[in-house]
């Protein structure tokens, strides 16, 4: 059964419980590039508090260093070696787990930050932002040449899919033998500035279906991505808390990782999904509305 936060003393019995807060970013600190309310102040109050603070997340749009980038322009301290994303998780479990031999490359189905963290890995690519397959026109078989060095396709959130994106990644997953299939992240919708959209499984369920095949997903709440962030940091796990707004991604991967979980509904998860004769089998240790109610603690 969750714990249901609401006085003052729940929150301040919260900070004193937990050394590190991993905090989701979509739908917890903010919806597209508009910031939660308190979030600022709540992340401020942790570090005075001297926390360690670490942002996961299943978004392959953007590297660690323009997640940075973002992070700056909304005003929100934060470190690159605090950010972990599922695209830099898949670009490391592609160069130190696969170990994907330096003559092979990776066909990409998504944006600029899965490309970044590709590059940063010394990981070869094509796909992603290639205009050549940022095209509407009918694919033809007869006009491609099948790359035989494509070792793995990687799919993310990709807001320019295309059948012809979805086209080479089936050639080579279905002609270049032992081709890896890996998504960086499974979730079914992304919540958005103003309101849900189709979220990265929406993009790899066509190839999945016409594979017949699942792909290896790193993202939350796969080991993978804890596996990357303990890779660099050093944290109790009996005294970290994962905060998420997504029972089946935040909160499950929380539970994986040995982690006390704090579920928000300010993104996906509603309250149906936690109470009531339909509610989710994956319960969180504690709920509550917002990040923004941390600030009750006071500064
Ligand atoms: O569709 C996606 O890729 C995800 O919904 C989205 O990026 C979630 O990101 P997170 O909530 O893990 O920050
Ligand atoms: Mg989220």
């Amino acid at each position: 059964m969750a714990t249901r936060l609401s006085a003052a003393a729940d929150y301040e019995a919260l900070l004193d419980k937990y050394d590190t807060w991993m905090f989701d970013c979509d739908g917890v600190l903010w919806h597209g590039d508009r910031l939660i309310e308190g979030a600022v102040d709540v992340l401020s109050i942790l570090r005075r508090r001297k926390k360690q603070i670490l942002f996961v997340t299943n978004n392959a749009t953007k590297s660690r260093k323009s997640y940075k980038g973002k992070f700056d322009t909304l005003g929100v301290e934060a470190h690159v070696d605090e950010i972990y994303g599922s695209a830099y998780a898949a670009a490391v479990y592609i160069s130190s787990v696969i170990k994907l031999p330096k003559d092979k490359k990776v066909y990409v189905i998504g944006m600029k930050g899965m490309e970044e963290e590709l590059a940063d890995e010394g990981v070869s690519f094509v796909g992603g932002t290639d205009p050549a397959d940022a095209t509407l026109k009918p694919f033809s078989l007869a006009d491609f040449t099948l790359d035989p060095t494509v070792g793995a396709v990687v799919c993310g959130l990709d807001t320019a899919i295309n059948y012809t994106k979805l086209s080479k990644a089936f050639q080579y997953l279905t002609r270049n033998p032992g081709c890896h299939f890996l998504a960086t992240n499974e979730d079914s919708t992304y919540p958005a500035g103003d309101g849900l959209l189709p979220g990265a499984g929406a993009i790899s369920a066509p190839l999945r279906y016409a594979l017949g095949r699942d792909p290896v997903a790193i993202g939350k709440p796969a080991k993978t991505m804890l596996d990357c962030i303990q890779a660099k940091v050093h944290y109790d796990p009996a005294r970290t808390i994962m905060v998420g707004d997504r029972l089946n991604t935040d909160i499950l991967f929380g539970q994986n990782g040995g982690l006390a979980t704090l579920l928000v509904l300010t993104g996906i998860t509603t309250e149906a999904e936690i109470t009531g004769p339909n509610a989710s089998s994956i319960v969180p240790d504690y709920v509550t509305n917002s990040i923004g109610d941390l600030r009750a603690v006071g500064r």
